[in-house]
């Protein structure tokens, strides 16, 4: 997209929707438009779509133009709700306020707005450009704003439209929920924060009734409006959340894009998986009512956003219009049907799963859900929900029930019966027809006859460009109302084709159009329908970009390769070897509809599918490891941090062969814990799990303990740490203190400078311990609790912070960009230290915790002394841990 149309006016269009005058606009607004390289026109791609969206002329005259035009800039407020609405007030009273003055050329600026339809105000979007935003220096205090909030994780920049299925998804706390496409995870991180909804709350609950039980106080009940913030919403585990989510990517590469993305959520209740979706494994977990069985986990909402050809994000990836050909869609359709079909036989019975695309090819959508109903079992097994009720603010048009499909060449056809009959009567020269690639029946509305004829479509959702000034989107949520056996693929639809035809390959070699040389070779015999349909289904695909891709993870995904899942037939036969397939099958009843090495084999009729085991993809991953509560290091944690029993012991878990704590120990949840332990070995392809609890460093004496509480530990674990080893911090400038200054000294009185902590801190022993943030007065940038990781060693403290949180919660709190200052260097030594470029051992620890699941994390080297605070000056170790290279 241009640069050099920064300020340019509007050359016309308007803003589709008319969301600036419903939204009572002030004229003066200028609409950003800026002009691309690229010609925005593609013959075939206005044919297509004008003849088959059941759009009235004046929504076309809007529908045009608006996919010409620049997306607006969104993003969305993320973590705990309450983290989210503090952070979103800041956008409220200080930065709009800011923006709402900005001027150029004597034309005010437009401010963010909220998305109406996005729960709890949390969802905004402007339609300044990114460009201008990050250029024009007024933005300049706004632009830092999201820039710091964003490496933190607090905001996410998200394209509104991809905010809406974890939506329509019903999720609430205990469920399991499956993201089979997740890569980069803008929608996962939407489905892990509703797994945790509500938690908060319900521990502080549960805390306090501890601490009242311990002194004999009453307890006291905080009113909650929310339902999910009561106990009784989730109470099995003293208010810890125990739902999961497991995200997948058939990406290696992209499924760590993932695990960078949700690591930021530290949740304990969190698996990342790298499988083709289409034969995701069953995954074994414990079966109380009989040990001996296996069982399988049934969720109970799964999100299948597949891939897909993405031409509703032609407003952002605008060189789509010169690439968008119907050969994109046709290549993907069958994949998408094996997916939702996957997704359709792992849901319990009475779960939803939501199916969305950004694409707005009903061969990708409408065709999709149709088929996929057809082959488990039809409506009586699987019914389309109405969510006309859902997100009433949100405008939509109802799904296809009437479409037609064009082929490579551009030729549109309205019914299989017609591509059979072209076939049988021959080329229109007379001469052999040449079949239309790529096409199966399933892309076709579903003809009368079957049980799946009337099905009411109208319910799937599509969203255009014009109707709220968005990119295009297809969402639809599919309810499970009972098990099913699905009906083998049926791709060999028999063509009739002319004898001839069929056997002749030299003679339609030399009658093919370009289109079907091109498909065909063209040197090659041309090869009736069936067989084309069996080639692999896409050699070459589009994997769409999600638009909430960071600028970083955009450039990643748009230099990535076209991306070709192969369904992993070796894989589950391996598996099935491994441990027996009587053993492995999943309950009598589930039958081939539970079962990816069953499925396998009816699904994936392609040829010359390879014997040997295919290479695993990625780099070899360190197994997960649980700790005995008994384990010495455990028991050491425990007794030093003084953890409440009510805090579980058996969840601790390492990354390495060996099972011992050597670096870092990780928690995650029992149902984690349990899905980890009982699939080891058995081919599941887990790239994630655990929050970093305690991280191992060089201790000041042989008392202290030598496992520091990790900073993303510490939400779960500080409400259970014993009053010893916690330090209450109520002012907003000795926070600063500690923000600005790395390493302040404590030694020979100068703990008098931290003000309200200092006593408190020259009498705490050495070590780590919990900085309890409790805000007094009412400031309103500063009235969040939280706690964060400090150090004490002889003569200095330190939080233990990496600096993006540091720098970050400066801005936040006090809207102060001053550099961080290293105290723990010589005097003349001093310098300051920029908020980016400060290269401290903690920083190093926070950019090693990518490093740690890819590398197998324990096999880092641990070393001491950290190189900032320079022992030789200290004469102390502190806060030793390495990069894991
Ligand atoms: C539309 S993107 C998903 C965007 C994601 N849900 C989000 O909100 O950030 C589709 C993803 O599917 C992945 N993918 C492609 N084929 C797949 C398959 N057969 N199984 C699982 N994932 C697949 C791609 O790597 C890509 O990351």
């Amino acid at each position: 997209m241009g640069r050099g149309g920064k300020f340019k006016k509007n050359r016309g269009g308007g803003r589709g929707g008319g969301r600036g005058a419903a939204n009572g606009d002030r004229a003066t607004h200028r609409p950003y438009q800026t002009f691309p390289e690229v010609a925005k026109e593609n013959e075939k791609f206005e044919r297509y779509y004008n003849g088959m969206l059941d759009l009235p002329e004046e929504e076309k005259a809007e529908f045009w133009p608006a996919l010409r035009r620049e997306l607006p800039n969104s993003f969305r407020f993320c973590g705990s709700k309450g983290h989210a609405l503090a952070v979103r007030k800041l956008l409220q009273k200080r930065y709009i306020p800011e923006i709402t003055r900005i001027t150029h050329d004597g034309l005010l600026v437009e401010a963010p707005k909220e998305v109406p339809w996005y729960p709890d105000s949390l969802a905004w979007w402007m339609t300044t450009p990114k460009n201008v935003v990050r250029k024009f220096p007024p933005f300049s205090a706004f632009q830092k704003f999201l820039v710091s909030e964003t490496s933190v994780g607090n905001i996410s920049r998200q394209e509104v439209v991809s905010m809406i299925p974890p939506l329509l998804m019903d999720l609430k706390p205990g469920m399991t929920v499956l993201d089979l496409c997740a890569a980069p995870g803008s929608k996962s991180a939407q489905l892990l924060e509703i797994v945790h909804r509500g938690e908060e709350a319900r521990i502080r609950q549960v805390v306090r009734g501890i601490a009242a039980d311990a002194n004999g106080a009453a307890k006291a009940e905080e009113e909650q409006e929310d339902e999910a913030a009561r106990l009784e919403a989730d109470p099995s585990d003293d208010g810890r959340a125990t739902g999961i989510l497991i995200a997948n990517d058939a990406d290696y590469k992209r499924s760590h894009m993932l695990i960078h993305q949700l690591k930021r959520l530290s949740s304990p209740n969190m698996i990342v998986t790298n499988h083709d979706a289409t034969m995701y494994p069953p995954i074994r977990i414990p079966n109380p009512e009989d040990p001996t069985k296996p069982k399988y986990l049934k969720f109970d909402r799964i999100l299948a956003d597949v891939p897909c050809s993405g031409d509703g994000t032609l407003r952002k990836n605008v060189n789509l219009w010169k690439d968008w050909t119907p050969g994109n869609a046709l290549g993907l359709h069958l994949t998408q049907v094996r997916i939702l079909v996957r997704a359709l036989q792992m849901l319990k019975p009475g779960g939803r799963v939501v199916y969305s695309t950004c694409s707005m090819n009903p061969m990708e959508n409408e065709s999709v859900v149709a088929a996929a109903i057809d082959r488990c079992g039809g409506p009586e097994k699987i019914e389309i929900i109405d969510c006309s009720g859902q997100l009433p603010m949100l405008k939509r048009k109802p799904g296809l029930k009437k479409w037609q499909i064009m082929d490579k060449s551009g030729r549109v056809w309205n019914t299989w019966q017609e591509v059979d009959e072209y076939m049988k009567s021959g080329g229109e020269d007379g001469g052999p027809a040449v079949a239309p690639s790529r096409l199966v029946e399933t892309m076709f509305p579903i003809q009368e006859g079957s049980d799946c004829y009337d099905l009411p479509l109208d319910r799937c959702m599509r969203v255009y460009a014009h109707q709220q000034d968005t990119g295009g989107f297809f969402i639809t949520a599919l309810h499970k109302k009972a098990e099913f056996k699905a009906k083998p693929e049926d791709v060999k639809k028999e063509v009739a084709k002319k004898p001839e035809t069929a056997a002749n390959g030299a003679a339609t070699s030399t009658n093919g159009t370009p289109e079907a040389v091109e498909a065909n070779g063209a040197a090659a015999p041309k090869r009736g329908l069936e067989e084309q349909a069996e080639e692999p289904e896409v050699k070459k695909r589009r994997v769409s970009q999600d638009e909430t891709a960071s600028p970083t993870e955009d450039a990643a995904a748009a230099s990535e390769p076209e991306f070709a899942p192969v369904p992993d037939t070796a894989e589950a036969e391996a598996e099935t070897k491994a441990e027996g397939a009587s053993v492995d099958t999943p309950m009598a009843d589930a039958d081939a509809a539970d079962t990816p090495k069953i499925e396998a084999a009816a699904t994936d009729s392609r040829p010359n599918q390879p014997e040997k085991k295919k290479k695993q993809q990625g780099p070899y991953e360190e197994p997960f490891k649980y700790l005995s509560p008994e384990n010495p290091v455990i028991q050491n944690v425990t007794e030093f941090y003084k953890i409440s029993d009510r805090f579980p012991k058996d969840r601790y878990m390492v990354r390495n062969a060996m099972g011992e704590p050597a670096k870092s120990i990780y928690y995650t949840s029992a149902l984690v814990r349990d899905i980890l332990t009982l699939n080891e070995g058995r081919g599941v392809k887990f790239v994630h799990g655990g929050v970093k609890m305690f991280v191992k460093q060089d201790s000041p004496s042989a008392d202290v303990c030598r496992w520091r509480i990790q900073s993303e530990g510490m939400p779960i674990l500080h409400g259970y740490v014993g009053e010893d080893r916690v330090v209450v911090l109520r002012k907003k400038e000795t926070l600063k203190k500690l923000l600005i200054e790395m390493f302040p000294k404590i030694a020979n009185g100068e703990w008098a400078r931290l003000d309200e902590i200092g006593e408190r801190v020259r009498d705490l022993g050495l070590g780590c311990c919990v900085l309890r943030v409790e805000p007094e007065g009412d400031d309103e940038f500063f009235n969040e609790t939280m706690a964060l990781p400090l150090w004490k060693s002889f003569h200095s403290l330190n939080l233990m912070l990496p600096k993006e949180d540091r720098s970050a919660m400066l801005l936040r709190i006090f809207n102060d960009t001053t550099p961080l200052v290293n105290m723990g260097i010589k005097k003349d030594e001093k310098k300051e230290e920029g908020p980016v470029a400060v290269a401290d051992a903690e920083v190093k620890a926070a950019e090693s915790k990518e490093e740690d699941t890819v590398m197998g994390e324990d096999n880092a080297e641990v070393k001491g002394p950290a190189p900032t605070e320079k022992a030789p000056v200290e004469g102390e170790a502190v806060a030793a841990e390495t990069t894991a290279a």
